[in-house]
Parts: structure tokens; C-alpha cells; sequence
């Protein structure tokens, strides 16, 4: 476990760079010298393994010394994705042709050729040459702030395979047991969601490491679904969930496991100079129970992705091989080499090589014929000496079974550098049999249980609302001692599980429970949106026990509400559930604003289509033009019919929707619908100032975002005041940066009948500022 979560190599295991990760080397390759891409311990291994023939040799070990070009896919719902890769394609492109940098030409950035619907992308030159060059550069500039936005994800190509493979439909029930960063759990998230209409499906993101699961908040804020749940756990004793009658089982399983990540080296320049053949083999084991555990959790007939970015079969066939043994007739290999027809993959191998490095990294490998030749040399003292103990020792598994090949590894997925200028990868489809027994109807009680986990690091406090909800409830209109809090109280979701499930006590997030429809704030709400009785108000959720409406509401789906109402939230270690629907916007003060709840950008997609009639305001490209250009755009500003409108309109939150075409200098491919705050005598975007940037970059083809102008200091007196990290208006988020560790800073994009939905929500920076200048305007 211990190399698994905190794995130092920079590779698969915790804070390492891969598969879109942030913590890779290459900025730092123009400082490689090919000195520091030696290692004879591991040309030696892969050399025995066999995988190559000698002649393909040089081509894999030059590959591995060369720079790993960029990639990156568009994400987010698919005619949405269509149109940014539209703009790639006929903007950005034609652009690069004939770039040349110190004498040599540079072709431009080319469509990954096996990924769907050429949504992927290759830029060949080196880093350097994407720095010194005009095209390049203005290009990368697209890039950063597309994929800040969350429209792009920089992923490594081979890492993009696994969720391809996974077969997701958006009925699906999914699990993402390693998930963290966060690249294929978004991949997942697409595919359950592709038009961002309603979605039935789960997935649970889960990772081992706490931090890591904020990232992950982070990164699934850009693609939101009130179908996800994300947890802290260890994947290899990932509890049994309660549905009431019945255990959880899922239909799609991704383990994408912590690995020695020597597949990475054209990133993660480290691991030329510590890799050993130990990496792997100490890896084994917990790849093992991951698997294992993921295979108990399948539904009989649902699919199981293991993926791995080793080269090593320890890590590989030999965990794979163990797996299927120790689920005997229950799983087969499934033959995907009919998907992805472009991709040059290489088939599975039947026979490897098991090699210690008792000495160290530097050390001499040996290699052991069997599991009983390596005892005998454990017992001979010219092993590690902690191998004695067999449980620390080498697990037999690690060896090819008897039975290798009747087990269809060659069906395995093995993906070379040299084969398509890559990474290395490793990936298997697993089928479990339709005939296998369901291990649905196990009680909670013998769940695995939180406690049978080994303790995961909890090192940060509770971040979200209710660290200041104690307080805030003694104000609050829905506070416990009003008649409606005590309902709350006597029924909050992990309130009634008590008795059966033992809380984990040492998690601490925030609880989850469900409000209470007839809550004034939910009423006030419906008012103010014309909720349809389309729209799930039992699905609404609140991070405090009381059910109180505090700060955010969030929107659940049914599968997720009967996860939290069936299972403590603390033996499940919940980090976050479902979508932000509603942030509240308000100042108590306030009474003139019509609704003291907004939705954020986030929430639009799902809120949207359950809103009556007039709530969303038509608009124009003339309009979007005022509110891009201006922070706070007095209602002067805009055309006589909307001004007319605005003026009869109270102060809150309008969602306007502009039509697609083109205007005002710019051009809209898709209708676009964003939400914004009236105010007295202003209306404003409440959108992310670097999204606003990006949104008039690709409409208005320049950036034409005015600073805000200063806001004199508050004074003693003034009304409003912010009341949350969470709420901002048009300011919050200056300054937010790629991948920063912040539930904040997200976009969300959907897309229901080419309609494309736009948001922010609050920043990091400037919290609550924008909000109140855009309410004092
Ligand atoms: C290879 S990375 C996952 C990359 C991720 N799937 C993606 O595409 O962005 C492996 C992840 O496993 C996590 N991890 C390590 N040990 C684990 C365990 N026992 N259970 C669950 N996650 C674990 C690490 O924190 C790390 O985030």
C-alpha cells in the first residue's frame, strides 16, 4: 500500500505526472543530457522479457529518450467539443503550415488518428519550438486558456484508451477506483452524458489519496453530473454500498492502478535514474487486490477495464493471470482488436521473467526460474533478508501460471513508444460472465467494512459550507430550532443509518442530507425559476446534517440520493455528491432581490431544462457583446427592448440564452446560455473573467473584456456583504491557474440540442467581490 498511494518515482502511484497529470519533467527537457537516460538495469530486464525483437530495439530506446509530444483531447459534450475542434481545425491550424525554427520545418498540430471523431490532438514540435514560434506560440495561448476553462484536456494519448475500451453507456452504474487526477474519470463522465441531457448513470471516482480527491472535485467540476459521487478510499478494500435491498454492483469498473509507471519515462525523467526491477514486483500484490476487489463489485455480464503505464508483466500479465485464476470460470478476456482500428497496439505476452535486485537499484539483477527457486535463495540469505517473512517476500503470482495459456493474454492491449510516438501502456478488458454468481444481495453488515481499511491520510479540515454553518444556522431562516429544521433534524440521511453502520470517525467532511421540498428557500427557489414538476426537488442536497439551505444546494440523481440515504457518508468517506444547482447570492439584508439563490455555471445544464417559461431571457450576439466587453454593463448599455425588460425586472439571477449567428462583429456557432445577476442599474456575466476572455477569443475572435473598474472600500454601514468562498459574480476567479487544488474556478458546458451552456463559478481570488460590486451597481 505504502508505494502504491505515496509512490515517489513521479510514475502512476500518487502525486507523479501521467495521463494528464500537472507534475511531469518535460518542462526541464532542453536540461536532459542523454547521460541521465541510462539505466542498464532496465534495458536488461525488457531485453529478457522479450517483448521486442532486436532489431525494433533501437527504434523503442530512442523513442524513450525523445521528448513526448503534447497532446491533448476536447472535451465536454459532443457538439460542443465539435465546434472547438471546428475552430482548431480551420482557425488555428492553417496557421502553422510551414513553421521552421533553427533550419528545420515543424508540421502543425495533427488529429490523434485513432481517436473517435478526431477529437484528439498531437503537437509534434518540441516544447521549445512551440515557446520561440509566432503560430506556435499563439496557438499554446488558445490552449492554456481552453484548457483552464475546461474545454481541453492535456492527457497523454495512451492514456485516453482505457475509457474507450470501458464501453460506457449513460445508463450505466461506473466505478473509477484510482481515479485521481481525474483524466479518464471526465473521459467517463462524457460518455455518460454526451449530450448533456438526462443522465440515469453513476460514477463513483474514488482515490486513496485525500488531496488527490480534491483534485479530482476539481477537475469533475469542469464537466459536472449529478450522477457522480467521489470518495477516499483504498481501492483494493472499497466497501460494499447499500441500496436498501440490495449491494451496489456496477455495471463498468476502471482500475487504473498505481504502477511503477516506467511506460512514463519520456515524461517523467526520474525514473531513468531509479527505476529497478523491484518497482514492479513490490507493486504486484496491491495491483492484485484492486483487481480482485474490482471483480467482486462487477455485475455479472458488466465489463472491467486494468490499465497500467508499466512496460513490466509483473505489474501486467502476472496480475491479470492471478486474477482470473482466483475468480475461476467467472471472467474471460474480451478481444477488442476491432476498436480503435487505427490504433497500433501489440498483443499480450504468455511467458515473462521474474528478476530481484537484492543490491539496490544499481545492483545486479537476478532472475528466478520459479517461486520455489526464489525461496530457496531467500532462505540462503542472498535475498532481501525481509523476504523470509513470505508475506513480504515475492507473492507467487508474480510467476506465469500453469495454466498461462489457456487464459488469452494475448488479448491484452500492450501499447509501444515507437509504435505511434507515445507512451507505454498496458490495458485489459475483462468480461464477467453472465452465469457468475452476484454477491448483490450481501447484507450491509458483512460489507467490507470502513474500519478493515487501512487508515488514509486525512489531512485537511472539512472545506466546504458548514465549517461556518454553526454559526450561520443560529441566522439562518431555516435555522434547527424553526419547525422545519427540527423535521430535517429527525430524519437527516446518515442520521437514520447510525444504528446500523459505524462511522468513520476519523473523516472529516461535511454530512450529507436531503432538504425538505416545502423548504422556504427550496419554495422561494421554485418560485423564482418556475421549477416544472419535472424538476427532482427531492434530490436536493445540503452539506450539514440539519438539511438546512445554507450557502449551496446540490443536485443529486436517484442512484446517488439512494447511496447517500442507504450508507453513512463517513463509512463511505464521501468527498462530494451530484452537481451545484443552487448557490445562494444574497445578503440577509437584501429584501429588494428577487431570489437569493443563483445557479452557477456549473449547475445550468441540469437546472435548465426544468425551468418554466420566461425564465430564460432570449438575447443576441449584440447584447453578449455588452456584457463580454463590460464588467458591471450599466442597463444603458443595452438595445431598448432588453433595457425596457431589465428595468421591470427585480435584482437576481437571469439565465439568457443568445442565439446562435453571427453579429456585432463576432459569430455564434451554437446557441450559448449563460446565467447573470441583475442588478439596480447593472447586468453582468456571472462568468469567470478567464472564461470571459476565452468565450470573446473564440466569438468576437479578440479578447474585448474591459478591466473591472475599481470599487471604492466598503464602509461601515454598506448592506452587502459576501457571505461564501463559493459565491462571486463576474470578478471571482482572476487569477485561477491550471489544475490548482481548488473546489472553485470551474466552467460547465453542456449541450442539449446544440445548445451550449456557460458558466463560472466563483474563483479562488476575489471571492464575493464581484457579486457585491455587481449588486451595488
Ligand atoms: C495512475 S494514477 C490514476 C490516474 C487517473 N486514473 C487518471 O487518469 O487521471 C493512480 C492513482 O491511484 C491512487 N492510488 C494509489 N494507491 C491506491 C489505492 N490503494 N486505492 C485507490 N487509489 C490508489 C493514486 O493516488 C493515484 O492518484
Amino acid at each position: 500500500m505504502a508505494r502504491g498511494k505515496g509512490h515517489r518515482r513521479g510514475g502512476r502511484g500518487g502525486g507523479g505526472g501521467r495521463g494528464g497529470d500537472k507534475g511531469d519533467d518535460r518542462g526541464k527537457w532542453e536540461t536532459i543530457t542523454p547521460a541521465m537516460m541510462i539505466n542498464e538495469g532496465f534495458e536488461e530486464f525488457y531485453k529478457a522479457q522479450g517483448l521486442l525483437s532486436s532489431e525494433e530495439w533501437e527504434a523503442f530506446m530512442t523513442h524513450l529518450r525523445t521528448e513526448l509530444p503534447t497532446t491533448f483531447r476536447v472535451t465536454g459534450s459532443r457538439a460542443h467539443a465539435i465546434t472547438i475542434n471546428n475552430l482548431i481545425k480551420d482557425k488555428y491550424v492553417p496557421t502553422m503550415q510551414n513553421v521552421e525554427w533553427e533550419g528545420k520545418k515543424y508540421p502543425p498540430p495533427q488529429q490523434i488518428p485513432w481517436y473517435p471523431e478526431g477529437l484528439a490532438w498531437q503537437i509534434s514540435a518540441p516544447r521549445r519550438v512551440v515557446r520561440k514560434t509566432e503560430p506556435f506560440k499563439n496557438f499554446q495561448r488558445f490552449l492554456v486558456g481552453e484548457t483552464e476553462v475546461g474545454n481541453l484536456s492535456r492527457q497523454e494519448a495512451v492514456s485516453m484508451i482505457p475509457p474507450l475500451l470501458l464501453d460506457v453507456e449513460p445508463h450505466h452504474l461506473c466505478l473509477d477506483m484510482c481515479a485521481a487526477p481525474g483524466s479518464k474519470t471526465a473521459q467517463i463522465i462524457e460518455a455518460l452524458n454526451p449530450h448533456h441531457t438526462e443522465s440515469s448513470g453513476l460514477l463513483i471516482a474514488n482515490d486513496s489519496d485525500y488531496k488527490r480527491t480534491h483534485m479530482l472535485v476539481h477537475q469533475t467540476g469542469r464537466m459536472p453530473s449529478k450522477g457522480l459521487v467521489v470518495t477516499n478510499f483504498d481501492a483494493s478494500l472499497f466497501p460494499n454500498i447499500s441500496l436498501g435491498d440490495e449491494n451496489l454492483q456496477f455495471d463498468r469498473i476502471l482500475a487504473d492502478v498505481p504502477c511503477s509507471g516506467d511506460g512514463t519515462m519520456r515524461k517523467n525523467i526520474e525514473i531513468w535514474k531509479k527505476w529497478s526491477a523491484g518497482d514492479g514486483n513490490g507493486l504486484h500484490g496491491l495491483q492484485l487486490r484492486i483487481l480482485q476487489r474490482a471483480m467482486d463489485m462487477l455485475k455479472p455480464g458488466g465489463r472491467l477495464v486494468y490499465s497500467t503505464c508499466s512496460f513490466n508483466p509483473a505489474e501486467n500479465e502476472a496480475v491479470i493471470s492471478a486474477g482470473l485464476n482466483s475468480r475461476p470460470g467467472q471472467f474471460s478476456i474480451v478481444d477488442v482488436s476491432d476498436h480503435l482500428p487505427l490504433l497500433k497496439r501489440r498483443k499480450g505476452i504468455t511467458s515473462w521473467k521474474v528478476a530481484t535486485q537484492p543490491e539496490g537499484s544499481q545492483g545486479p539483477l537476478v532472475y528466478h526460474e520459479s517461486y520455489a527457486a526464489y525461496r530457496e535463495r531467500v532462505e540462503s540469505g542472498e535475498e532481501r533478508e525481509r523476504d523470509k517473512d513470505p508475506k513480504r517476500g515475492l507473492p507467487e503470482t508474480i510467476w506465469a501460471p500453469e495454466n498461462v495459456a489457456e487464459l488469452g493474454l494475448e488479448r491484452c492491449l500492450r501499447l509501444f513508444p515507437h509504435d505511434q510516438d507515445t507512451g507505454g501502456f498496458f490495458v485489459c478488458v475483462l468480461q464477467k460472465s453472465s452465469e457468475a454468481k452476484s454477491s448483490a444481495k450481501l447484507s450491509v453488515s458483512k460489507a467490507t467494512d470502513a474500519e478493515e481499511a487501512p487508515a488514509v491520510p486525512v489531512t485537511a479540515a472539512a472545506e466546504e459550507e458548514d465549517s461556518a454553518s454553526t454559526l450561520k444556522r443560529a441566522a439562518s431562516p431555516s435555522a434547527p430550532d424553526g419547525p422545519e429544521s427540527k423535521k430535517a433534524r429527525q430524519t437527516p440521511a446518515s442520521s437514520k443509518l447510525a444504528k446500523r453502520q459505524k462511522r468513520d470517525l476519523n473523516f472529516k467532511e461535511d454530512p450529507f442530507s436531503f432538504v425538505d421540498p416545502t423548504n422556504e428557500e427550496i419554495v422561494s427557489i421554485q418560485n423564482w425559476f418556475k421549477l416544472k414538476e419535472s424538476f427532482p426537488r427531492e434530490h436536493l442536497l445540503v452539506r450539514n446534517e440539519y438539511g438546512d439551505p445554507l450557502r449551496t444546494i446540490y443536485l443529486a440523481n436517484a442512484v446517488v440520493k439512494a447511496i447517500i440515504e442507504n450508507n453513512d457518508y463517513s463509512r463511505l468517506r464521501i468527498i462530494s455528491a451530484g452537481v451545484k444547482a443552487f448557490v445562494r447570492q444574497d445578503s440577509q439584508n437584501r429584501t429588494e432581490i428577487g431570489c437569493k439563490w443563483r445557479i452557477p455555471g456549473e449547475g445550468v445544464a441540469e437546472v435548465l431544462p426544468h425551468v418554466g417559461e420566461g425564465v430564460v431571457k432570449v438575447a443576441t450576439i449584440e447584447d453578449l457583446r455588452v456584457l463580454v466587453e463590460h464588467a458591471y454593463p450599466s442597463i444603458e448599455l443595452f438595445r431598448k427592448e432588453l433595457r425596457d425588460w431589465l428595468v421591470a425586472t427585480p435584482l437576481g439571477n437571469i439565465l439568457m440564452r443568445f442565439e446562435a449567428g453571427e453579429g456585432a462583429g463576432g459569430n455564434l456557432p451554437l446557441p450559448l446560455v449563460l446565467p447573470t445577476w441583475k442588478a439596480n442599474t447593472s447586468m453582468s456575466l456571472l462568468v469567470d473573467k478567464r472564461e470571459k476572455s476565452m468565450l470573446s477569443l473564440r466569438t468576437f475572435g479578440e479578447d474585448i473584456c474591459k478591466p473591472a473598474p475599481q470599487r471604492p472600500k466598503p464602509t461601515a454601514g454598506d448592506d452587502v456583504k459576501p457571505e461564501s468562498n463559493a459565491e462571486a459574480g463576474a470578478e471571482a476567479g482572476a487569477g485561477t491557474e491550471v489544475g490548482v487544488e481548488v473546489d472553485d474556478g470551474v466552467v460547465a458546458r453542456g449541450e442539449e440540442e446544440g445548445v451550449i451552456f456557460g458558466g463560472e463559478e466563483a474563483g479562488a481570488e476575489g471571492e464575493g467581490e464581484g457579486e457585491e460590486a455587481a449588486m451595488n451597481a
